[in-house]
Order: structure tokens, then sequence, then C-alpha cells
């Protein structure tokens, strides 16, 4: 009756003067602020809707409410909730209280834009109450960006990347291929000493987990790993590990498609933070040849502007490809390394014999982690992930003797794996015919090492049979045909490297 007298009785302009006035005398009584975040900001999208969307969707599951919105992104695994129209939510931060509104308006009909406009308008309020809005206001904001780029990750499967277009760019000028990355490898799948795992997957989480201390310490905040043991060891098997532990994405990096240091500046410059940077095969993807013939001629340890040629193209003059150990190294701990933060490199190699000792020199990477043959420890993991066999299944005879033998037979955890998968429907068999071949190989490896005592050389015939039956199961083994002759690297060697 109010409304309508005032219709009648005031014209159009003194109602609304009126209202104003009526709205300034409310907020100056009233005990909150209000803030609105709309979807659109003029013509831009606001940032900051899309993350108190994905902010609020991690409280929003838990409340009981009537009527909630689901979606699923492109690419994404799983669904996020969702304030349905014109709904509101507590939430609680530093001990205060706030309420988030969602609003949806229809927008006004358009005759022109630069850009067509959704037609709905769609915004979040949020009421804080005065006293307490210079509290909380901006830590609380900076609060919800974090929590949402968090949640982003986590929905978003996880991306493999690639520069395998030797150097071209796609589209929207990336030197980067990707693929949805869906390894199932986890470090509970992963078979190695526990105590070392356990050590890997701290020190993974201290990273992650210590910006600051990275900025106290003056440090660029990234961290190197490198991976060495023989083929089927489990180490591309941990980097999917690594990456599915810390929601990390990885850049495969093809050492040989990259002409010059500068394109590998380039690319390093294209990775996001919160990465794995990936150099597989590193004694593959480089050969050190020109090092060697300069360090007899000249007599020096290093040059580090030393040409480093790609075995692809296998130019020995140094002219063809550019790529130089420095570039390489400028790469992943000079100044470069650290546009971009939150990263992780990873070298693997089968011989780190192989390697120059710039890249080993403590401080570059940060843990050289050796992947051994199948150890007693680690043949626990693959039976029960295989098998189903529990510690307390593993006590009676034959595990016993798979205990004293599993070392010496030198099997490597991809061969356990294939014997135990052939037979995986019968138990009992699988564990007869795995403790056959532990058996067979630890015999050959025993005769084997009284032959080379006697001998003092490893050119026996059975060691020659054993290089090749290595040498077939290698993917390098025409690269590095003639280097296959080279005593294997002493575990005791492999281990003092460790940090
Ligand atoms: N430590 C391990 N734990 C569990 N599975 C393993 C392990 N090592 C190897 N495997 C199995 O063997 C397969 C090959 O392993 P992976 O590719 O990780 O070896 P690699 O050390 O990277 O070998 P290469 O040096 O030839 O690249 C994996 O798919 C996995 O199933
Ligand atoms: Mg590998």
């Amino acid at each position: 009756f109010c409304q309508s007298l005032m219709n009648s009785v005031f014209p159009p302009e003194l109602r609304f003067a009126f209202l104003k006035l009526f709205n300034r005398f409310f907020q100056l009584f009233s005990s909150f602020c209000y803030f609105d975040i709309t979807e659109i900001d003029g013509v831009n999208t606001n940032e900051l809707y899309n993350a108190v969307q994905l902010y609020l969707s991690s409280s929003i599951s838990s409340v009981s409410g009537n009527r909630l919105s689901l979606t699923r992104a492109i690419n994404s695994s799983s669904i996020t909730f969702g304030l349905s129209n014109n709904d509101s939510i507590v939430d609680t931060f530093n001990s205060v209280t706030v309420v988030w509104e969602h609003i949806v308006t229809q927008r006004q009909t358009q005759t022109f834009a630069w850009r067509p406009m959704p037609e709905e308008k769609r915004g979040f309020t949020l009421r804080i109450k005065k006293k307490d809005k210079n509290l909380i206001l901006d830590s609380y904001l900076d609060y919800i960006m974090e929590k949402a780029n968090e949640i982003r990750r986590k929905n978003q499967d996880r991306l493999l990347y690639t520069n395998s277009r030797g150097g071209s760019l796609d589209s929207r000028g990336l030197p980067w291929e990707s693929v949805p990355f869906k390894h199932p490898s986890t470090f509970d799948t992963l078979a190695m000493d526990p105590v070392k795992k356990k050590q890997i997957m701290e020190d993974l989480k201290d990273f992650a987990k210590c910006q600051s201390f990275y900025q106290k310490t003056g440090r660029a905040w990234k961290r190197g790993y490198l991976l060495y043991g023989p083929p089927g060891t489990g180490k591309s098997s941990m980097i999917a590990a690594m990456a599915n532990y810390l929601g990390y994405d990885i850049y495969d990096l093809e050492l040989t498609e990259v002409k010059s240091n500068s394109e590998l500046r380039k690319l390093l410059m294209k990775t996001s933070s919160k990465s794995i940077i990936v150099i597989e095969d590193i004694d593959c993807s480089i050969s050190l040849t020109n090092r060697s013939k300069k360090q007899s001629t000249a007599g020096s340890y290093y040059d580090p502007e030393m040409t480093l040629t790609g075995s692809g193209l296998g130019d020995d003059s140094g002219n063809g490809s550019t790529i130089t150990l420095s570039g390489l190294l400028n790469f992943t701990d000079g100044l470069w390394s650290c546009c971009g933060s939150e990263r992780i490199f990873v070298f693997t190699t089968n011989h780190i014999e192989k390697l120059d000792p710039a890249l080993l020199r403590s401080g570059r990477m940060d843990m050289h982690i050796y992947m051994s043959y199948c150890t007693f420890p680690s043949l626990k993991i693959l039976l029960r992930n295989y098998l189903g066999y529990e510690e307390r299944d593993l006590n009676d005879g034959v595990f016993k003797e798979m205990e004293e033998v599993v070392v010496k037979a030198e099997i490597t955890p991809a061969d356990v794996s294939e014997a135990l998968i052939k037979n995986r429907r019968d138990r009992e068999k699988a564990l007869r015919e795995l403790l056959e071949e532990l058996r067979s190989r630890a015999k050959r490896n025993e005769k084997n090492a009284k032959l080379r005592g006697r001998n003092g050389s490893l050119t026996v015939a059975a060691d020659v049979e054993e290089q090749e039956k290595r040498a077939l199961d290698s993917p390098y083994a025409e690269e590095n045909g003639e280097d296959e002759e080279e005593e294997e690297i002493d575990d005791s060697i492999c281990k003092n490297s460790e940090d």
C-alpha cells in the first residue's frame, strides 16, 4: 500500500532520490560492509570471481543444502560443487565469520557490443562486519586465491609436455606440446628400500612447503635429483610417482631436439611453476666426445664452453648443434633457472660414470638417488602389489630362500614384475617360477664372479653372453655398442655420491 501510494504521489525523480537517501542512511547505521565480485569486470573476466567459486566449492559439498550446482571442467576428472543462484553460505577465516551470496540477475538486452556478453549477470557479494574489514580483507582474499589455485591443480589432470616438434611453435606460440598425464605409478607401488623412499618423499614435501626457507636463504626455489641405475630399476616410474605425489606437471625435455642454448632458455621460460623438468638418459642424449678430445690434447679438466653434440645429430666437429655444457648448467642452476619458481629438475642415467663431473658436483643436483637391483624389501612390495602377499604371509621357506638369493640374482624390478604378471592368476606358480629364476641368476652371477676373479677380465664367454643380453634389453644398445665392454660401476661408488 505504501509503495503504491509513493508511486502515485511522488514523481520518479523524487522517488529515486528518496531511495538513495534511505540507502545511505541504512549503510551509515549498518554494522556490515559489502563487496561485489562480478563475473565480468567491464569487458574482462574477473579472476577473483572464478577463484571464489572454486574456493567455496571446497566447503559447500559438506553443507546440507537443497540445491547445489555441479560442474566438471574439460580435462578434469573431478566434479566441483557450486552455490546455486541467489544462495548464500557462511565461511570463517581467522575466527571471523563472513557471508557469501551468489547473485544472478538477467542482463538487459544489448543493442551493440564488441564482445557478446552472457545473458546472466553473475557475481558474489561478500558481507563482512565493518569492524573486521581491515583485519581480514587482504589476507582473506590472498588465501582464497591460493586455495583456489590448489584446488584447480588437484582437479586438473597432470599434463605431460614434450618439445619433440624440434623448435617449431604451436598455434599459440608455445614450444611445448602437452597430453594428459595419467601414469599410475605412485610411491606406494614403487619397489625400493622403504627408508630411502621415505627420505625422498619427505624431501619432496619439504621442498613444496618451504617457499619461505628458500627466500630466507637466498636460494632459487628449485631442486635437482639425479636418478641413476641399470635399465628397468624404476627411474621413469619414480618421476611419475614424484609428479603424482606433488601434483606437478612434467616437462620431458628431449635434448637432441634442442639446437642452441637460446632455444633451451626459451623452453625453460615457457615452463610453468610447480613442474618437474626431466632430461632422461642424459648420457645418451648428449655425447661428450668433444670433451674427451679436448681434454686429452689440452690437458684441461673441464671446458664449460665445450660443445655437446646431440647424439641424433652425431656432429663431432661441434658445428651442427650448439648446446654447450655451460648452457645446460645455466639451464639448471644459472640465473635463468629461477625465472618461475617451484621447479624440480630430474636427470636420469644408466651410466653415472659417463657424466661430466661438472654436472655431478655438489649443489648442482641436490640428491643423487641410486635405483638398485631388487632387494628383499623391494621384492616384498612387488609381491604385495602383484600377488597380494602381505608381510605376515612372508615367513615360510620360499620367502626365506628368496631373501637369500634376491641380491645375488641382480634382477631388476622390471624383470620381477614381468615374471609375476605372467602368472598372476596362479600365485603358487608365480612364486615357484620367480624363485627358480632368482636361483639360476644367482648361480650364473656366482660363476661369473669366480671366472672374473680367475681371469681378472670381463672377456670370458659367460660375461660376454651376459653383456649381450643386457645390451639387448637396453634401448640404447646401438648407440652405446662400443661402451658395453666397460665395467659396470661399483655399488659402493654410487652410494658414496649420495648426499
Ligand atoms: N622400482 C620399481 N617399482 C615398481 N615397478 C618397477 C620398478 N622398476 C621397474 N618397474 C616396472 O618396470 C617397468 C619399467 O620401469 P622404468 O621404465 O621405470 O625403468 P627405468 O629405470 O626408467 O628404465 P630405463 O633406464 O630403461 O629408462 C615399469 O613400467 C614398472 O612396471
Ligand atoms: Mg626410463
